[in-house]
């Protein structure tokens, strides 16, 4: 297999194309399509050819440069950007990332004259914003490590148990990942670590991404099935959560993959702690409430089918309910700050309050 860091990048010949890693297809098959115009990206969204919070960010930004490319008669105009802006902020409603990076992006068209100065403005802002999130990234870890390896100095060097939820690693990120981030500094640092992989039903982002990413990084995993981690916890067998999110609000409550919620409930009923690990593009600013974030509902077909490799190597994708049972597919779901044991930031660790929030973040906004 082809070694990759990043999930998405700019061709690196070809002007006017992205490249990412379809994500709908690993572990089993790794490839790389090429994306050429604004309904490309849009699609990619739309389908979780690319996901993850950070990713969808870096690629609503890829998508505002190929918006520029494809202008119509090459006039980049303002209405033109702006139709853009607007159709891949629909694609998805939960990750604030999205929107977060497209109007970034579009205030930045905005103060440009009407020329094709601004595709080298959206290339190198959308470069700007997928190196960043690496970075923030980066420090995650930096930041996470210490809390690993309080836990690891208590245990006197026994593997520390993680749990984590869906994929927060590169994959879903730029690179290191979020959740995954301190778990990586400390195998770097030679602290032993395991980590509990829930599967992450329905599209499986637990056992098909987060296990291959941790397996290619060297990392003792275990696949467990969702409803797993009480049990789990209720043994001992868990000595840290650590999550990633997909919106956070100012004041701390947490939305990330449907699921999440039951693991911080059991985890509070089991004094475990539970963390979740952000960049703070992840924060929304405007929201006070997480019972207001918009929760993702997608097609239930996610819900009633499950896809996989047979005995023969062939991709399939197979019913599993009986036929006309109606099933219901919600993406994401709300954990109330106070379910939270800390945020770990691209800035530091603080409470899920918006108090602690605010200390590290004194402006209010993502720095870029
Ligand atoms: C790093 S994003 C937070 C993740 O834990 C998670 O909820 C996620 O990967 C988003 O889900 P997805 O629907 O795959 O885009």
């Amino acid at each position: 297999m082809q070694t990759l860091t990043r999930p998405i990048w700019p061709h690196p010949e070809k002007t006017g194309v992205v490249q990412v890693i379809d994500q709908r297809l690993l572990p089993h098959t790794l490839k790389i399509l090429d994306l050429k115009s604004i309904d490309d990206a849009i699609e990619a969204i739309y389908t979780l050819t690319v996901r993850g919070a950070p990713l969808i960010g870096a690629s609503a930004a890829w998508a505002m440069y190929l918006a520029a490319c494809t202008a119509p008669d090459g006039r980049i105009s303002n209405e033109w950007m702006e139709e853009c802006c607007e159709k891949i902020k629909s694609s998805r409603p939960t990750a604030v990332n999205l929107a977060w990076a497209a109007d970034l992006l579009m205030e930045k068209v905005r103060s440009l004259p009407e020329d094709e100065t601004r595709i080298s403005a959206m290339y190198e802002a959308a470069a700007a914003i997928t190196n960043a999130e690496a970075e923030r990234c980066r420090l995650i870890g930096e930041h996470g490590l210490p809390l690993i390896r309080k836990i690891a100095e208590e245990k006197n060097g026994k593997s520390v148990n993680i749990l984590t939820h869906c994929n927060a690693g590169w994959l879903a990120c730029v690179e290191y990942g979020t959740a995954t981030a301190p778990v990586y500094a400390a195998h770097m640092e030679g602290i032993a670590v395991h980590v509990w992989v829930d599967e992450t039903r329905p599209l499986n982002q637990g056992s098909r991404l987060t296990a291959w990413e941790l397996g290619q990084a060297g990392v003792d995993h275990t696949i467990i099935a969702d409803n797993t981690g009480g049990h789990l916890m209720q043994q001992g067998m868990v000595d840290m959560v650590i999550v990633g999110t997909d919106r956070t609000t100012y004041t701390g409550d947490v939305a990330n993959k449907i699921g999440t919620y039951l693991k911080a409930l059991a985890a509070k009923d089991n004094g475990v702690p539970f963390y979740v690990a952000l960049p703070s593009s992840t924060i929304d600013w405007t929201l006070e409430r997480g019972g207001d974030i918009p929760i993702e509902k997608r097609n239930p077909d996610e819900v009633r089918y499950v896809q996989g490799k047979d005995d023969a190597g062939e991709t399939r994708r197979v019913l599993v309910p009986p036929e006309n049972s109606p099933a219901m597919d919600f993406a994401f779901d709300v954990t109330p700050a106070r379910l939270v044991t800390g945020l770990i930031t691209e800035k530091g660790v603080c409470p899920a309050t918006k108090e602690g929030i605010a200390k590290l973040f004194p402006l209010g906004r993502t720095g870029e």
